[in-house]
């Protein structure tokens, strides 16, 4: 019998198998061809570790990204500046002081604008935010009305009365319970109820809308978080078939929103709020309103402002209020200690601590810097991107590079830090000690720049008073049954980064006051 040639497409499925094989044959040379010419067109980059085609090091980034790309760093990284391709989006990962006074100092300018999402493009109305615009003269402009007028230091004061309103209510809540309560959605609500306050005055607590806000804030931090497929393959978010579903979804949560800001809108433009003349008399909506002809800003403006406002404000305080609790708990002699200060300075005529007992609690504001050294709620700030072609330390980064800095490895690194993974708020005792306001950059859980956080003052304010009213007030107990050992530091990463377990604690109301 004849020897029959061999089929070289012997059924359709082989056929289907080669012509995909030659495909992404072709797909590799051409990326092949294409890294090679980047490479050869930008002059000496950064290092990178080895990549996979496609993905590039997506596949190394894994759930927590800040701890793998300090990881990565160590490795990778020449004097803190490491190259990574996450899908199609080039990424500087920056993880030493030095890099980050670079980037955020000397080079700022270069490094002020944000990667366009277009996650953000609708649910900010085209980017016209603060947070996440590019650089240019919308942010500035958006960013002078929020830091003069929304966020100055004589505004942040004079919502002294309303925050230690706010803790007052939280501590008669807490008296009242009989068992563990859970913190962690208290203590949400608080911050949410701060920035309502802050935002509407008298109009937020109408029919319950704090709890529509704290839902709707909730969904923007799942919309917003983390690394999503977007980020990093551009080129899909363009595709229609993926980009209808989203956008609908984004469209819907955007109505809402804006039907809430609506009503608030319209009642305070009905309760003739132009008629209050004195600044310290305004909320964020009348500040605004007034401020309508002299900035050009339309109503979709202001309440983009506003959305941003909420987010930006309760997500951040909360986290870092329970990330405080639970080193104390962790570290019972530092509880201790701290409510020794706390209730050693308030008067004893006093059944609450009032803002100006603060100043006088140093230990308390240790405890915060180095809950906040160990647990910075944006590990890695909001990315920012480069907006021409840069020398950064000998290396040349491209414009439009995606730049992460890792605040967490900076704020974890041994060369800056003694003990660096124990919490020791003695370190921030020193009259010497770092700052965060953005000059050491060593310690930059606000960053450093022309992005700093303009919220610095409005967030610790919150913070502070809750705290040393928790600690005034009550001694902590864990659940039954439960150990400091079984606290569980667990995060998840996102817009910001949290606990993955709810805090449950039994509040022991101790009577101080005279
Ligand atoms: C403890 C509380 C807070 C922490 C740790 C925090 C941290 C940060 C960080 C790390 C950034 C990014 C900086 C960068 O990309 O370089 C940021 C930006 C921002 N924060 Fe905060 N924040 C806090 C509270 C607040 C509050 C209370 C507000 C407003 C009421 C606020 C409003 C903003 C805004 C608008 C930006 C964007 C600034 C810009 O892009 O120009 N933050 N914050």
């Amino acid at each position: 019998m004849m020897a029959q040639p061999p089929e070289l497409f012997s059924s359709p499925q082989a056929l289907l198998m080669y012509l995909l094989l030659f495909i992404l044959l072709l797909l590799l040379l051409r990326y092949l061809a294409c890294t090679t010419r980047s490479s050869r067109s930008h002059g000496r980059l950064p290092p990178s570790p080895p990549k996979l085609p496609f993905i590039g090091h997506l596949h190394l980034v894994g759930s927590h990204p800040h701890v793998s790309l300090a990881g990565l760093s160590e490795k990778h990284a020449a004097d803190g500046l490491m190259l990574l391709h996450l899908g199609q989006v080039r990424n500087l990962v920056v993880s030493s002081t030095r890099a980050a006074e670079a980037v955020l100092r000397t080079h700022d300018h270069v490094f002020a604008s944000r990667p366009h999402s277009l996650v953000v493009d609708v649910i900010f109305s085209g980017a016209s935010d603060v947070a996440f615009a590019p650089y240019g003269e919308h942010w500035r402009q958006a960013r002078k009305i929020i830091t003069g007028h929304l966020l100055s230091a004589k505004k942040v004061a004079s919502l002294c009365a309303a925050r230690e309103e706010e803790a007052r209510l939280v501590v008669a809540k807490l008296r009242q319970a009989r068992g563990p309560v859970d913190l962690s959605g208290m203590l949400f609500a608080f911050s949410n109820d701060i920035v309502c306050r802050a935002m509407a005055g008298k109009f937020f607590r109408a029919e319950g809308r704090n709890d529509v806000f704290r839902e709707l804030i909730h969904m923007n931090v799942a919309a917003l978080g983390g690394f999503n497929l977007e980020n990093c393959f551009p080129s899909l978010g363009n595709m229609s078939m993926l980009r209808r579903p989203v956008l609908g979804k984004l469209e819907r949560l955007k109505k809402k929103w804006h039907d809430l800001l609506d009503q608030i809108i319209d009642e305070h433009a009905a309760s003739n709020s132009s008629s209050l003349d004195q600044d310290q008399e305004r909320d964020f909506v009348d500040a605004l309103l007034s401020l309508q002809h002299d900035y050009d800003l339309t109503r979709e403006n202001i309440k983009t402002i506003l959305m941003e406002m909420f987010g930006a404000a309760t997500d951040t305080s909360y986290v870092v209020i329970e990330y405080v609790l639970c080193e104390l708990l962790r570290n019972p002699h530092l509880m201790t200690k701290l409510q020794a200060e706390v209730r050693g300075k308030t008067p004893s005529t006093q059944e609450t601590v009032k803002e100006a007992d603060l100043s006088s609690m140093p230990y308390l504001k240790a405890v915060i810097k180095e809950t906040l050294r160990l647990h910075p709620p944006a590990p890695l700030l909001i990315p920012h991107m480069s907006i021409d072609k840069c020398d950064v330390n000998g290396y040349t980064i491209p414009a439009e590079t995606r730049t992460l800095v890792n605040v967490w490895a900076l704020c974890r690194d041994t060369r800056s830090w003694e003990y660096a993974d124990e919490f020791m708020p003695e370190r921030f005792m020193d009259a010497e000690a770092v700052d965060f306001k953005g000059r050491d950059f060593q310690f930059l859980p606000f960053g450093a720049g022309r992005r700093i956080c303009p919220g610095i003052n409005f967030g610790i304010a919150t913070v502070e008073i809750m705290l040393a009213n928790l600690l005034h007030c009550f001694d902590w107990e864990l659940p039954d049954g439960m150990h400091k050992e079984d606290i569980d530091m667990t995060d998840v990463y996102g817009l910001t980064v949290r606990r993955k377990e709810k805090l449950f604690l039994t509040p022991k109301y101790v009577a101080t006051c005279v």
